[in-house]
């Protein structure tokens, strides 16, 4: 068995601190967040997806000292890869990381980062850092290797999800994937080259992003159609086709599928080259909030309720006069994904901001982000237990387990029923629909 460091404990890095300790590994889990170490000796989860004894359990030592690096056999690196205001690569976290790790490092240490990044980045960004803390040489007095995390929470854990494993020589490559193999029951791909692993990893992510953008701008075109056409209809009769790929119209949230194309985006245009598809796709799913914003006031707008509180159908103008009183709307489901906290989510707060634009006043209802989370970073009201038929609209984003048994309001007709925009699909089955007193909108 082997000592490893798992330096950066968010949503990638505490998991594998137990995967590793439960195998047998000496395992340290090192971040420079004290709040985090602290509520982990504690035995919690900060990012609360593990249960709490699996963290008490463990004989993870976690510590935000970086001296624990002197010694072990393998760093892994899992902090964030952001993108900056100009969507380009910001990999200042992974720089900093990799000056630490040579700060503390002995020669023989293997160093594996894990973060997503750029084909080349960790030839071009990490490696020179570590040398630059250490004044040792790569290759010869320590080693470096790539592997991406492709983890989903919710969906597929880090022992389950195959691993595509490479170094910065073969024997590296082949001594890390041995690693990953005393620990995962999935496939290890051997990639020929550490750009090779980068470039997958974007690859991945930029395919999802593409694929989603497709049946965004297919959602919106509906949309705007002069006949009826729900484009959840129409996908659920293309997916009898056995090989129509199953993708939903939706915010595109989290932090890696809206960031990582700008990765390879930004890649390519450094050699001139501009990826068209790439960054078309970028641009449709950023206009799907601003489709859905619209969306919502229009139902509003073309509801019974529209003469009392809601304002005019909207126009392309946006200077209108304030409506008499402002539409409330209840937006139910803050983080990107069900039954998460991640409140990762460019995309609601693009959709936030278009209603506001709208003079619309912003509810948000999420049992699984607590409530000074919501107010502080979106700057809205937090409901707890929300009365329905005090707004005018709800826009259900995320689709978390207490949201399946929601009650609908009564069939009764009512003028004070709200109009319910669902993007999830779930509450715009034929049966839902008998449910609602208002019309439900798909997007
Ligand atoms: N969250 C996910 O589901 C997945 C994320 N990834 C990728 O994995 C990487 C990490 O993602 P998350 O875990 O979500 O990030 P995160 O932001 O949740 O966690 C990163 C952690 O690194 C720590 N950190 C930052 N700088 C540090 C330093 N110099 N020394 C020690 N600790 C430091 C932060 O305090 C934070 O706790 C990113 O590149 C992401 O794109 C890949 C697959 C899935
Ligand atoms: C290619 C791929 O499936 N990447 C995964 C993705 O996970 P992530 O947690 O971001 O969730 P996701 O299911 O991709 O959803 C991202 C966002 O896209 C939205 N979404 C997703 C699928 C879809 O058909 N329509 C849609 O609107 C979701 O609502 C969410 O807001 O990104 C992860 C990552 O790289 O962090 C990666 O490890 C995961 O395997």
């Amino acid at each position: 068995m082997s000592t490893v460091c798992i330096l950066g404990l968010g949503v990638v890095g505490v998991p594998q601190t137990i995967a590793f300790d439960s195998e047998g590994h000496d395992v340290i889990g090192y971040d420079i967040d004290e709040q985090k170490i602290e509520t982990l000796k504690q035995g919690q989860d900060p990012n609360e997806e593990l249960d709490s004894e699996q963290v008490e359990r463990s004989d993870v030592t976690f510590t935000a000292d970086p001296s624990v690096i002197q010694g072990v056999d393998y760093v892994i690196i899992t902090v964030s890869t952001p993108i900056d205001a100009w969507n380009r690569p910001d990999l200042s976290i992974v720089s900093d990381a990799g000056e630490t790790v040579g700060e503390h490092l002995e020669r023989g240490t293997t160093v594996v980062l894990e973060s997503t990044v750029y084909p080349g980045a960790t030839r071009e960004v990490l490696i020179p850092a570590i040398e630059r803390g250490s004044g040792f040489d790569a290759g010869s007095e320590f080693s470096v290797g790539y592997s991406p995390e492709r983890i989903s929470p919710n969906v597929s854990g880090f022992k389950h999800t195959a691993k595509i494993v490479s170094g910065q020589d073969e024997a590296t490559r082949d001594d890390i994937a041995s690693l990953y193999r005393s620990v995962l029951e999935e496939e290890i791909h051997l990639a020929p080259t550490m750009a090779t692993a980068e470039a997958a990893k974007c690859l991945e992510n930029v395919q999802r992003d593409v694929n989603i953008a497709l049946v965004n701008e297919f959602a919106m075109g509906c949309g705007e159609l002069d006949i009826e056409l729900d484009p959840r209809d129409v996908l659920e009769a293309a997916q009898t086709k056995w090989n129509f790929h199953p993708y939903e119209p939706g915010l595109v949230g989290g932090h890696c599928i809206p960031v990582d194309p700008y990765f390879m985006i930004s890649r390519f245009e450094r050699n001139g080259f501009a990826p068209e598809i790439m960054r078309r796709a970028r641009n449709v799913n950023d206009e799907y909030p601003r489709f859905v914003a619209e969306r919502v006031m229009k139902e509003i707008a073309g509801t019974d309720r529209s003469e009392s509180t809601g304002p005019e159908r909207p126009t392309a103008d946006r200077n209108r006069s304030a409506a008499s009183t402002r539409p409330r709307v209840l937006v139910m489901g803050i983080a990107y994904k069900a039954n998460t906290n991640d409140v990762r989510n460019p995309a609601l707060e693009q959709m936030l901001d278009e209603l506001e634009q709208y003079n619309a006043e912003l509810f948000g209802f999420d049992p699984n982000v607590p409530n000074e989370v919501i107010e502080d970073r979106f700057d809205i009201a937090a409901i707890e237990d929300p009365d329905f038929s005090a707004y005018d609209a709800l826009v259900v984003t995320t689709l978390h387990d207490e949201f399946h048994d929601l009650q609908p309001p009564s069939r009764e007709s009512d003028a004070d029923s709200p109009v319910l925009v669902d993007l999830t699909g779930n509450f715009s089955s034929e049966t839902a629909r008998d449910e609602y007193v208002a019309p439900t909108y798909r997007v």
